[in-house]
């Protein structure tokens, strides 16, 4: 089986130790690839390319209509090669082939947007309050980028960093989930071929504690941008300091589902499923916390019992699958004491909460589609990220109270309120504290508009303008054009 690569200053290279992981496919375990494992004298080599690109290159200054022109080719390339990168990611994280087809329609559509809004700001004029002189803002590229991220969603979250990052002229190291790197190297291909010059996007392989440590501790990178769990943000958090880098967080999300009693009953149930169930729940702004008007909550959970106990649990590349495998058998551990710890904390098991007995899922990190009521909004369970296939059920009888119970967590991502009452949903989403609120709607993103986290979810947006800003620095520029000694010395 060929090494998958790491990319480093245009060159295709293993790791200096040349030390390797095997990539599993987590419907069956079997090795669907081996990768390269990068350490930090990689990360080190890597960093030292995109600086010197950065501080030397043609890139920074490169006109923004000609970077656009080649983040719009990858674009064009991600298109080309829909379907290989698709079969890529379901082998590597288990999701659906569908499912993975929609992303990378997503993750083009990404490509584009940066491609398109590269040179739409070309800064602004001060009507500057001095006379014989010129004012003006420009907006300039933050410099060597690191940019870290995570397993569920890989090239997607990536696509949200490189974009913006190669659209404002930066020079770029990015580090994916040692577990899945594989959507990563074949799109480094095509960055290759789009005509992004040597040092400028640069891929290292391998675990967070080493090159991910790197990449937020080395004082030549000026940017960190991670999409991740809270704990492994603090610890980035606190390695930026080091030299004040400029530092976004994506973090994690425990989103409430609010559903008022004169919502749209079976559109709410169909939608409710999907917020939490799609990818095995293995989304940042899963709707796992279900908060339910008491007069709709026992039909509302028998309805969605009775759905629930018919989603086919599979292999991503069959067509009839609707749920795939957690990730590793390391998440499948953490979901079943998550969902033990609600057991305990005194929640009812609707149905799921173990294990699918079927022969044909036993290779796989399978846990079936679980449902937990009776919880309260002080459990571990409802406070935690779980990231598995698990609801967690709460009552409500008014409004305040909704909106109090959805607001009660360290979190702020996402959450949803459900309602036919215009004026509600309003007053509802002025005082949801989160950094995305759908009305009749969950999980929804495209990239027009931003995406982050208030509370603990994060610092920072991504897509939209302000994902491009997040990768620029602005600077003021002053000319004086009559300049006269000032005589006060
Ligand atoms: N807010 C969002 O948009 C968003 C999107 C996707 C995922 N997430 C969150 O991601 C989490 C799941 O992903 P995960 O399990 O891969 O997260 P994780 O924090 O374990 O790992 C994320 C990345 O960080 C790296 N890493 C680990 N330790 C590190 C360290 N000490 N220094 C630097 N890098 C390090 C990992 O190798 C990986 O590449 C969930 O909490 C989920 O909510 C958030
Ligand atoms: C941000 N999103 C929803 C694409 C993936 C979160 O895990």
């Amino acid at each position: 089986m060929a090494i998958k690569q790491q990319y480093i200053d245009g060159k295709w290279v293993d790791s200096i130790s040349n030390k390797t992981r095997k990539i599993i496919n987590p419907f069956n375990q079997e090795v669907v690839a081996v990768a390269a494992e990068g350490d930090i004298a990689d990360a080190q080599k890597a960093i030292a390319a995109a600086r010197n690109a950065f501080d030397y290159g043609p890139w920074p200054t490169t006109p923004a209509t000609v970077r656009g022109r080649i983040v719009g080719k990858i674009a064009d390339l991600i298109e080309r090669d829909k379907e290989a990168l698709a079969e890529l990611e379901s082998l590597d994280t288990g999701k659906t082939v569908e499912e993975s087809r929609g992303d990378m329609d997503d993750i083009a559509g990404v490509f584009r947007y940066y491609a398109e809004l590269a040179d739409k700001d070309g800064g602004e004029i001060i009507d500057s309050p001095i006379p014989n002189s010129v004012s003006k803002v420009v907006k300039e590229p933050v410099g060597v980028c690191g940019q870290i991220t995570p397993w569920n969603y890989p090239l997607l979250q990536a696509s949200w960093k490189l974009a913006p990052a190669l659209a404002a002229g930066n020079t770029l190291v990015i580090k994916p989930s040692e577990i899945t790197p594989l959507t990563h190297v074949k799109v480094f291909q095509l960055i290759e071929e789009a005509g992004v010059p040597a040092g400028v996007a640069n891929l290292v392989l391998g675990p967070g504690d080493t090159v991910g440590a790197e990449l937020s501790n080395n004082v030549d990178v000026d940017l960190i941008s991670f999409t991740g769990g809270i704990q492994t943000g603090k610890k980035i958090m606190q390695a930026a300091s080091v030299n004040v880098k400029k530092l976004a967080l994506e973090l994690g999300g425990k989103n409430p589902n609010v559903i008022f009693a004169d919502a749209d009953f079976e559109t709410a149930i169909d939608q409710a499923m999907n917020a939490v169930f799609f990818h095995a729940g293995q989304i940042c702004s899963a709707g796992t916390r279900l908060i339910l008007e008491e007069s709709i909550h026992d039909e509302f959970v028998q309805k969605l019992v009775e759905r629930v106990r018919n989603i086919k649990l599979g292999n991503g590349f069959d067509e009839t699958t609707q749920m795939g495998p957690l990730i590793s058998q390391e998440h499948l551990n953490k979901v079943i004491n998550y969902v033990e710890m609600g057991i305990k904390e005194g929640a009812t098991v609707a149905i799921g909460a173990k294990r699918p007995e079927d022969p044909e899922l036993q290779n796989g990190f399978f846990y079936l589609p679980t449902i937990l009521t009776n919880c309260k909004t002080d459990m571990g369970v409802v406070q935690n990220e779980g990231f598995g296939p698990v609801i967690t059920v709460e009552k409500f009888t008014t409004e305040d109270e909704a909106i109090n119970l959805a607001n009660d967590s360290i979190y702020g991502l996402s959450g949803g309120v459900w309602t036919k009452d215009i004026a509600k949903a309003e007053r509802c989403v002025a005082k949801m504290r989160m950094g995305t609120v759908w009305i009749n709607d969950f999980n929804l993103y495209f990239p027009h508009a931003p995406w982050g986290g208030f509370k603990q979810s994060g610092i920072g947006r991504e897509l939209g303008k302000t994902g491009l800003e997040e990768y620029q620095e602005t600077k003021h520029v002053f000319h004086n054009l009559n300049p006269e000694p000032i005589n006060w010395f």
